[in-house]
């Protein structure tokens, strides 16, 4: 197993409450599994993930598939997540590519989507910021808007609600993402006003600690999701304490595609949807993430769409979005040859 280092700039910083992101850096990964090669994406971020230090040093570890760690912290949740992912998703990718089928196809259970809806991810700004990028987003065809609150006072954010459906209209579905900011006064008295907006889901009103609070936070007329609390409490205490409506999954922070792919089984046999998403990843962990998407049966829009924040990349995007949807490559692993000149070392 070889690993690359990369630093890639966002195009401009995404203002969330758990302030903002600026810049991604990672491990290009690489495996070479029954003389296939396979590609693979270690892109920690804090909070979702270990730390670049600690996967650095959990990278440096890994030999190669033989090594995959099974190693777990509290409540099987891995403890180097986005060092496991680079890892799983290279050599889920070669053995995808050695059968000729497309990592969906390898990954899923029944025939995989052709094609992905995704949201588009509107950040934290002024009430006419937050009105116009809802405005692009349904111009360009997305039929889903989540939009960051939790950064500003409870009211400002209640009227950027407002705004976000105003400028939207009554057909396009509407999520908001507090990032954990809320405390549970404010979160009832926000996710109430999201109801009466017709949102269908908050991801994350409160602290990720508090798995309790958001189950009780449940049943008044908008969804809860639960994003960073997979992370931190893990989704089986998630599952048993049945505090979520929809699980934010992002393949990433949950130790790669099949681990991904588990816990999205193990919340439909419970009826709890289903997102997939990244940690604005690099192309390698988003087309993963798209394959995933793809595998999973009926998944709502995905939180897919964060190619274009980006200003630069490490390929270009096999599988960009147009008009809100992403068609899933179908070539063998990724993309076919898309990623060929990746496959091949550094001289
Ligand atoms: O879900 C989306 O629309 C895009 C991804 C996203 O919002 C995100 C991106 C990086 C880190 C955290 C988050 C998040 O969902 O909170
Ligand atoms: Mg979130």
């Amino acid at each position: 197993m070889e690993t690359e280092p990369f630093s890639l700039d966002l195009r401009s910083p995404l203002s969330t409450a758990s302030g903002p992101i600026s810049r991604r850096e990672g491990f290009l990964v690489r495996v070479e599994h029954d003389g296939v090669v396979g590609l693979g994406e270690a892109t920690p971020l804090p909070g979702w993930t270990e730390s670049y230090a600690e996967c650095e040093d959990a990278l440096s570890g890994m030999r190669g598939p033989e090594s995959l760690p099974s190693e777990t912290g509290e409540a099987g949740r891995p403890r180097r997540p986005a060092a496991r992912h680079g890892a799983e998703l290279a050599v889920a990718t070669a053995e995808a590519r050695a059968a000729g089928e497309s990592l969906a196809a390898f990954l899923a259970d029944e025939t995989p989507a052709d094609t992905v809806a995704v949201n588009a991810t509107v950040g934290d700004g002024s009430v006419d910021a937050t009105a116009g990028a809802t405005r692009e987003a349904v111009e360009e065809g997305f039929s889903t808007v989540k939009v960051k609150v939790g950064a500003r006072d409870p009211d400002v954010d209640a009227t950027r609600l407002r705004a976000v459906r105003e400028a939207a209209g009554d057909d396009v579905g509407l999520r908001a993402d507090a990032n954990g900011a809320w405390d549970v006064e404010t979160a009832r008295r926000m996710l109430d006003v999201a109801a009466e907006l017709d949102f269908s889901y908050v991801e994350q009103p409160l602290p990720s600690a508090d798995v309790e609070g958001h189950a009780d936070l449940r049943g008044r007329g908008v969804g809860v999701a639960l994003d960073e609390s997979l992370a931190t409490a893990g989704p089986a205490r998630v599952l048993a304490a049945d505090a979520a409506d929809a699980l934010v999954c992002k393949p990433m922070a949950l130790g790669g595609p099949i681990r991904t792919l588990d816990v999205a089984r193990q919340a439909s046999e419970r009826g709890v949807d289903v997102v997939v998403t990244t940690t604005i990843d690099a192309v390698i962990a988003r087309v993963g993430a798209v394959h995933v998407a793809a595998a999973l049966p009926d998944v709502p829009a995905c939180g897919l769409a964060t190619g274009a924040m980006l200003a630069d990349d490490l390929a270009p995007d096999p599988a960009p979005v147009e008009g809100g949807r992403i068609r899933v490559p179908a070539g063998p692993g990724l993309a076919g040859d898309a990623f060929s000149a990746l496959r091949q070392p550094p001289e």
